[in-house]
C-alpha cells in the first residue's frame, strides 16, 4: 500500500492561523484563521477570538474575507481588514475596507474606511481613535503617464501615483485627516505609532523617492499640529513602538553598515534629547532582529515586528534556522523569552505589563498554531493541522553541519522521502534573499517533493541569515563563497548520506533562482534545474523591477555605467553558451521583483544552445506565486516541478518513449 504523503493538492487541508492579537488584560486572543480553497482559487478567511482560560473558541468575524483584528487598549473593541471583490466596473474603488467591532458581539461590525491598502494601524490610548499609514493615489486607467519611481512594486502594480500618507481616523465617525509632515512633497510612511500618553504620534518615512531605502523617523505634537524630524537616513524595516513612559523609540533597522546584508537592530531613540546617538540594544547579538526563516505556508498579519512592554522590549530574532522571542531593556543584555525549541516564532503580541505574550510557532512539520506563554510557562491553544496531518506520512528532517573550505560551520537539513515511498533522486534547494534562512519553517513544497521520492537538500550558505552580519554579507562576490559552499555542500551529502551523484537536481527561487542559473552555468554536476523567479542578467535588472536599481549596486556593485563588466560577470546569462542541464524555469508575468526579461533571456539563451528547457509563465501572478499565489496556480507550479524532476531524475521520459517504442512495434 502507498503512504498517504503530502501531494500538489494537500494545500487545501493547512489551516493558515495568523496574527495572535491579545486583549489588554490577556485574556482573549483574536486571530485570522485562513483555509486554501482551490475549487474555488481562492483564500477564505475569518477571524476567531480565543478565551485564553477555558481555551475555548468562538468566530467573531465569519469571513469569507476577514483578517487583521487589531484590538483596543480599551479591551472591548478590535478593528480589522475586510477585502471586498471589486467587478470591472468597480475598478478604481477600494477594495479593503477598515472595520470597527466590539469583541462581545460577534458579526456585528461598522465599515470606517474604505481604502486600497494598509500598511500600519496604532491605536490612540483611549481607543478612540487610530493612526493609520493609508496609500493614496492610482495609476492612469490607460495610457500610464510616469514621472516617479519605481514604475511599479511587486504585489502592488503600478504604483507611480500612490504615495503612502499618515493619517488620523476617528473610528466612531470614520472622519480621516492627514497629518501633515514638515517639508515632505513625497512620502511613503513605513510604520506610525500613537504614544502611550497620547500627545505624539511618531512616523517613519521614505521621501527620497531615488533611494527610497533612506527612512526618516518624526515626532508629530497634536497639541501643537507640528511635526519634527527626530532621525535621518536610517535604513532597514523601519518598525517603530514608543516606551511605556512615551519618552523614547525603539526603531527595527540600521544605517546600513554592511548595506542591505546589515542585521536590523533595535536602535533607541530619546525624543528629549535631539541629537544624541542612538542605543543600540542588539548589536552584541549580532543576529537579524527579525524572523526571515523561509516558509510557503503564512497568511497575512498586521502585529507588529516589535513591542515595548513593561518588562522590555520584545522582537523575534533569526539564528541559526531558528526564531526564539528575546526580550532587551536599554543599558542590558537581549535575552530568550520564548525558545521555540526545533521551531520559530512567527508573530507575537503581548500585554501593556508584559506577563502575558500570544504567538504563533510553527517547525518544519507542523504549520503554524497559536500559543500562550505566562512568563514562562508556554501552552498551545489551537490544534487547527493535527487531525489531517495525522493521517498523513511527513519525514523529519535531519539537520547537518560541515565545515566549509575556509573552516567556517555552515548547516543545512535532508529530509528523506516518508517510510514506504521508493526513492528517486535527490534535490539540492536554495533559497532567495540572500539574506533569509532554511530552518524550521513549515515548507509544503519540500514535503511534496520528498511525498514524490525525492530527497531535499537545504542549507544556509554564505549570505544567508541566522547568523553574523559577517556570514550574511556576500556583497560583490555573489557567485564567489556562496557558491563554494553549496557546491560542498553537496559534497559532504553525497558522501554523508550516500546520495547518488547520478541522480540530483537544482532549484531555488529569486536569488535562488540566480544560485541555480549560475550553478548550472559553471557545473554540469545536475541532471535537472528548476529556475523561479531568477535573476539572470544584473544589467536589465537594474532598471526594470521596483528595487533593481539599489539592490543590483549594493549587492553586486555595479551599475550599467559604473562597472559594468562586472555586472555581466555576475549575470549567470553570460555563462548560458556552457549550460548542459535541462532547465525548468517558472516564472510569473507580474514579477516586479525580478521581471520576466530575467525568464525570457535565459530561454532564449539555453534554447538557442540546444539545452532542453521548458518555460511555464504564470498570469497574473508575481513574486510571491509559490507563497501566496493563486491556489490553483501554485498546484500547478508543484505539478509542473514534479513532472521535470521526474522526467530527468526518475527516467519517466525514457519509460514513456520506450513504451511508445514498444507499441508501435
Ligand atoms: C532584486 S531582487 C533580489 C532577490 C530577492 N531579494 C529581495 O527581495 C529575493 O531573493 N527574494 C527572496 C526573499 O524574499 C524570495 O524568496 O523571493
Amino acid at each position: 500500500m502507498t503512504a498517504r504523503v503530502l501531494t500538489p493538492e494537500t494545500l487545501r487541508n493547512i489551516v493558515l492561523v495568523s496574527n495572535p492579537a491579545i486583549t489588554p488584560d490577556g485574556g482573549k486572543i483574536l486571530y485570522t484563521v485562513a483555509r486554501i480553497n482551490i475549487d474555488a482559487d481562492t483564500y477564505e478567511s475569518s477571524i476567531s477570538l480565543l478565551d485564553v482560560a477555558t481555551g475555548f473558541e468562538e468566530p467573531l468575524q465569519q469571513g469569507p474575507s476577514d483578517s487583521c483584528p487589531i484590538p483596543a487598549p480599551n479591551g472591548r473593541h478590535y478593528v480589522f481588514i475586510r477585502r471586498v471583490e471589486r467587478d470591472r466596473k468597480q475598478r478604481g474603488q477600494p477594495g479593503l475596507e477598515l472595520r470597527f467591532a466590539s469583541i462581545d458581539r460577534p458579526g456585528a461590525s461598522r465599515l470606517i474606511a474604505r481604502v486600497h491598502g494598509l500598511v500600519s494601524v496604532s491605536w490612540s490610548p483611549d481607543s478612540l481613535r487610530l493612526a493609520a499609514a493609508i496609500p493614496v493615489g492610482l495609476p492612469d486607467e490607460d495610457v500610464k503617464v510616469v514621472e516617479t519611481l519605481p514604475v511599479w512594486f511587486n504585489g502592488k502594480g503600478f504604483i507611480y501615483k500612490t504615495q503612502v500618507k499618515p493619517f488620523i481616523v476617528d473610528v466612531y465617525s470614520g472622519y480621516m485627516e492627514e497629518i501633515k509632515l514638515d517639508d515632505v512633497k513625497w512620502m511613503q510612511v513605513a510604520d506610525i505609532a500613537w504614544s502611550p500618553d497620547g500627545r505624539k504620534i511618531a512616523v517613519t518615512v521614505s521621501r527620497v523617492m531615488e533611494k527610497p531605502y533612506l527612512r526618516d523617523l518624526y515626532v508629530y505634537y497634536l497639541d501643537e499640529d507640528r511635526a519634527e524630524l527626530v532621525a535621518e537616513k536610517l535604513s532597514g524595516f523601519g518598525e517603530i513602538v514608543w516606551s511605556p513612559d512615551s519618552r523614547y523609540i525603539a526603531y527595527l533597522g540600521h544605517r546600513r553598515e554592511r548595506g542591505f546584508a546589515t542585521h536590523n537592530k533595535i536602535l533607541v531613540f530619546d525624543t528629549e534629547d535631539r541629537g544624541s546617538e542612538p542605543e543600540c540594544l542588539t548589536c552584541s547579538l549580532d543576529r537579524n532582529a527579525v524572523n526571515t526563516a523561509n516558509s510557503d505556508v503564512r497568511f497575512s498579519s498586521c502585529l507588529k515586528k516589535l513591542q515595548w512592554t513593561r518588562k522590555g522590549i520584545l522582537f523575534v530574532a533569526s539564528d541559526h534556522g531558528r526564531a526564539p522571542l528575546y526580550s532587551v531593556e536599554p543599558g542590558s543584555e537581549p535575552t530568550i523569552v520564548i525558545d521555540p525549541g526545533e521551531g520559530v516564532v512567527d508573530e507575537f503580541s503581548a500585554t501593556p505589563d508584559g506577563a502575558r505574550i500570544a504567538y504563533t510557532r510553527m517547525t518544519a512539520t507542523e504549520p503554524r498554531e497559536v500559543y500562550v506563554s505566562d512568563g514562562g510557562n508556554a501552552r498551545r491553544l489551537t490544534r487547527h493541522n493535527d487531525t489531517w496531518l495525522s493521517r498523513y506520512k511527513l519525514s523529519k528532517p535531519e539537520k547537518f553541519v560541515f565545515k566549509a573550505s575556509d573552516g567556517v560551520e555552515v548547516e543545512g537539513w535532508i529530509l528523506r522521502p516518508p517510510e514506504g515511498v521508493e526513492e528517486k533522486g535527490w534535490v539540492l534547494y536554495i533559497h532567495g534573499g540572500p539574506k533569509t534562512m532554511f530552518g524550521y519553517g513549515f515548507m509544503h513544497e519540500f514535503h511534496v517533493l520528498a511525498g514524490r521520492g525525492y530527497t531535499v537538500v537545504y542549507t544556509n550558505p554564505r549570505g544567508s541569515d541566522g547568523y553574523s552580519e559577517e556570514f550574511a554579507d556576500i556583497r560583490c562576490r555573489y557567485g564567489e563563497r556562496d557558491y563554494q559552499d553549496l557546491m560542498e555542500a553537496v559534497e559532504y551529502v553525497i558522501e554523508r548520506y550516500r546520495l547518488p551523484r547520478d541522480k540530483a537536481a537544482v532549484m531555488g527561487g529569486s536569488y535562488g533562482g540566480f544560485m541555480t542559473n549560475w550553478i548550472i552555468g559553471h557545473t554540469d554536476l545536475f541532471k535537472a534545474a528548476v529556475t523561479m523567479r531568477s535573476i539572470s542578467n544584473w544589467i536589465s535588472m537594474y532598471g526594470t523591477t521596483d528595487i533593481g536599481w539599489y539592490f543590483v549596486e549594493d549587492q553586486i556593485c555595479c551599475t550599467p555605467w559604473r562597472n559594468f563588466e562586472h555586472c555581466w560577470e555576475k549575470s549567470p546569462l553570460k555563462y548560458a553558451d556552457r549550460v548542459k542541464t535541462p532547465t525548468l524555469i517558472i516564472h510569473s508575468n507580474e514579477d516586479y521583483r525580478c521581471w520576466l526579461d530575467q525568464a525570457l533571456q535565459l530561454y532564449t539563451a539555453l534554447k538557442l544552445h540546444g539545452v532542453e528547457t521548458r518555460l511555464a509563465i504564470f498570469p497574473n501572478e508575481n513574486h510571491d506565486l509559490s507563497r501566496s499565489g493563486k491556489p490553483k496556480h501554485r498546484v500547478k507550479r508543484l505539478q509542473l516541478i514534479l513532472e521535470w524532476l521526474d522526467e530527468h531524475l526518475a527516467g519517466k521520459k525514457e519509460e514513456e518513449k520506450a513504451g511508445r517504442e514498444a507499441g508501435n512495434a
